[in-house]
């Protein structure tokens, strides 16, 4: 008996980029451009290639990506929803030893701009360093009904200079903590919806297209209600403002099954200046502090109706 056996494995390839210019049929100057950055990591009966050196069933990294660059070129990645679920079926039909994947694509937000009034046709600014992200599990031996499909929206920073509160939070010998009314709050917002499969429909049905109106809008009002909750309620917390967030979230988008924040508390602290004659602060002037930072998040899901 050997000493050890295989746990676990997965393998593929990681920070497969490309940049797709997607063309109007009739007018070939209008365009859009996404520009991807896709992982695959494949499962399956690959443990002789670990444990006996055998590397006849690896289907190489190098063969990954390049199946990744050719599905991009000859199939529509918008949205990435469809992309990450068209190459799921890929691998998984392809392949009779791959069990399963995860597939895990990041889009950059490059975003049109105005020129003379009217949207440009062709140029973009890049609006980093938001991300959106995609992360699809399946394995073929539950059927295309059962996957685990996400789609975040990540880094997309903000700040309020006001409407923030924190106060009435645990009191202890060990407390420094000046409740406040009137705070900065700022952070970087991470923010995931996970798709109901049952829902949605099958993962065909997602590679087919016809599920693309309700990625783009679920991700549309995610990131509107984000900012706009952000924006226009004096947040007694970070806590409850995500939680008011991800309900709305939920609210809107019906084939969302859990709606997930990840939040750093980005602290800015008012410097004392009354060492120079007196000197009120008044909220003015604020000291960025890199670290350490508050680390808030909570997963909301759906009540059941009540019969
Ligand atoms: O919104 C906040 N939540 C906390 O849990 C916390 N803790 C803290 O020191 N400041 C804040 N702010």
């Amino acid at each position: 008996m050997s000493y050890s056996y295989l746990a676990d494995s997965t393998y593929g390839k990681d920070n497969v980029k490309f940049l797709k210019v997607k063309k109007d049929k009739q007018n070939k100057k209008l365009h859009e451009v996404m520009e991807a950055t896709v992982c695959v990591l494949l499962k399956g009966d690959f443990d002789v290639s670990y444990t006996e050196a055998d590397n006849a069933p690896i289907v190489p990294t190098d063969t990954v990506k390049n199946t990744i660059l050719i599905l991009a070129k000859k199939y529509d990645t918008f949205p990435l929803e469809k992309f990450a679920a068209k190459l799921a079926l890929h691998f998984t039909s392809k392949y009779d030893h791959v069990s399963g994947l995860t597939v895990k694509i990041t889009q950059d937000r490059w975003v049109k701009y105005d020129v003379d009034g009217k949207v440009s046709q062709h140029s973009f600014v890049y609006q980093g360093p938001e991300k959106k992200i995609v992360f699809l599990d399946y394995d073929k031996k539950n059927g295309p009904n059962n996957y685990a499909l996400s789609t975040s929206i990540k880094d997309l920073t903000v700040l309020k200079s006001t409407n923030s509160m924190f106060y009435g939070y645990n009191v202890c010998e060990y407390t420094t903590l000046k409740p406040t009314t009137d705070r900065i709050l700022s952070t970087d917002i991470f923010a995931t919806m996970d798709w109901c499969p049952e829902k949605l429909g099958c993962l065909n049905s997602v590679a087919s297209g016809s599920k693309d109106a309700i990625f783009d809008k679920a991700y549309f009002n995610a990131r509107d209600i984000t900012l706009d909750i952000f924006a226009k309620e004096n947040s007694p917390s970070v806590q409850a403002t995500m939680f008011n967030m991800a309900t709305a979230i939920l609210k809107e988008a019906p084939q969302v099954s859990y709606v997930s924040y990840e939040l750093p508390n980005k602290h800015y602290f008012l410097f004392d200046l009354k060492w120079f004659e007196g000197l009120e602060n008044d909220n003015e002037l604020f000291y960025p502090s890199p670290h350490p930072n508050g680390l808030i998040r909570c997963k909301v899901g759906r009540n059941q109706a009540k019969l």
